[in-house]
């Protein structure tokens, strides 16, 4: 059964950092800032917190719950969207954040496969879902397929064979893998309200030719209101005008990536160019040197000028 409130996913979503004091504590009154930085400066109105740009799986449970509420208390009335990432590698773990995050006013929940004992079957991958959304039945579901850091590369089209049948809950994907096909053959068998949405940030286009309903990323933290332009550009059928965002895009990652370009780095990136305060990732990631983060936000404004 659908929620009454439900909103089909489209448009950006951003991947949100989890801000950090200068000890590494959660830092909760950043959020506020953070929100309005996104919707004013971005023109980005959806969220997906706790994911991988979050540090989800460095966080404790207790804290990724801390992090739950605050989101969606300061996105109220300010964000069309507020995503919740319950992956664990316990199932029981994700139910209780499945179970909190439908408590608290979310708009929707997402997991990524367990990838310690990762489930070798569609079929394994649907059961652990499955037992995770039961928890929180009346919430959207999403599954997150994300192989360069899970190891889990089922087809996602292999995944989703079914699957409102076992979770009826069920409302798409986000895909962040590079297997247009795969996603192609998702986009096409998904149901009228169901969204698949990419997050592949840098080849995004490719992605909204094959029926992308729309993306969620890292990036859109600080070029969302470029990036807002370039899905403009494609629904007017202006591909030049589209491929010219993308390129730079293009640019500014492959440049990041060059020099070395981690989730510490995209966040000390992040803090730079919004002047929030983010504070250092948690280990197993570690510090960003400040000229090593200078070194990209100066590409950022040579490729992109100030609004
Ligand atoms: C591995 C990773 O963090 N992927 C993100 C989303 O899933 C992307 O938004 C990337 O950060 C982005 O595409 C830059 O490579
Ligand atoms: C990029 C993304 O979607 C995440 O951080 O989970």
């Amino acid at each position: 059964m659908a929620p009454a409130a439900y909103r089909k996913l489209a448009g950006l979503i951003a991947a949100t950092f989890t801000p950090f004091t200068p000890q590494g504590e959660v830092n909760l009154s950043v959020i506020g800032p953070y929100i309005d930085y996104l919707s004013e400066q971005q023109g980005v109105k959806g969220i997906f917190v706790n994911g991988t740009t979050g540090e989800s799986l460095s966080l404790t449970v207790a804290e990724r719950k801390i992090l739950t509420e605050e989101w969606c208390q300061k996105a109220k009335g300010r964000m069309d969207h507020v995503i919740v990432h319950v992956g664990c590698m316990s199932v029981k773990d994700s139910q209780d954040l499945a179970r909190h995050a439908a408590q608290t006013g979310a708009d929707g929940i997402a997991v990524i496969a367990p990838f310690f004992f990762k489930p070798r079957t569609a079929e394994a991958l649907r059961e652990f879902m499955k037992e995770v959304a039961s928890a929180a039945p009346n919430l959207p579901f999403y599954y997150y397929q994300i192989p360069a850091l899970t190891g889990v590369n089922v087809h996602v089209r292999d995944v989703i064979e079914g699957i409102e049948k076992l979770i009826p809950s069920f409302r798409g994907v986000k895909f962040s893998g590079c297997d247009l096909m795969d996603f192609g053959q998702c986009v096409s068998y998904c149901q009228a309200d169901w969204s698949v949405l990419y997050g592949v940030d840098e080849q995004l286009l490719a992605a909204l030719a094959m029926g992308a309903h729309g993306a969620v990323g890292s990036t859109y933290n600080y070029i969302g209101c470029h990036v807002n332009k370039l899905l403009s550009a494609f629904e007017k059928g202006d591909l030049v005008q589209a491929r010219a965002i993308q390129f730079k895009m293009q640019e500014l990652l492959s440049y990041a990536m060059k020099l070395g370009f981690d989730v510490g780095v995209n966040k000390q990136l992040m803090a730079e160019l919004s002047g929030l305060c983010l504070g250092p990732p948690r280990l197993p990631l570690m510090p960003c040197p400040h000229d090593h983060a200078q070194l990209i936000v100066q590409k950022y404004h040579s490729l992109f000028s100030k609004r």
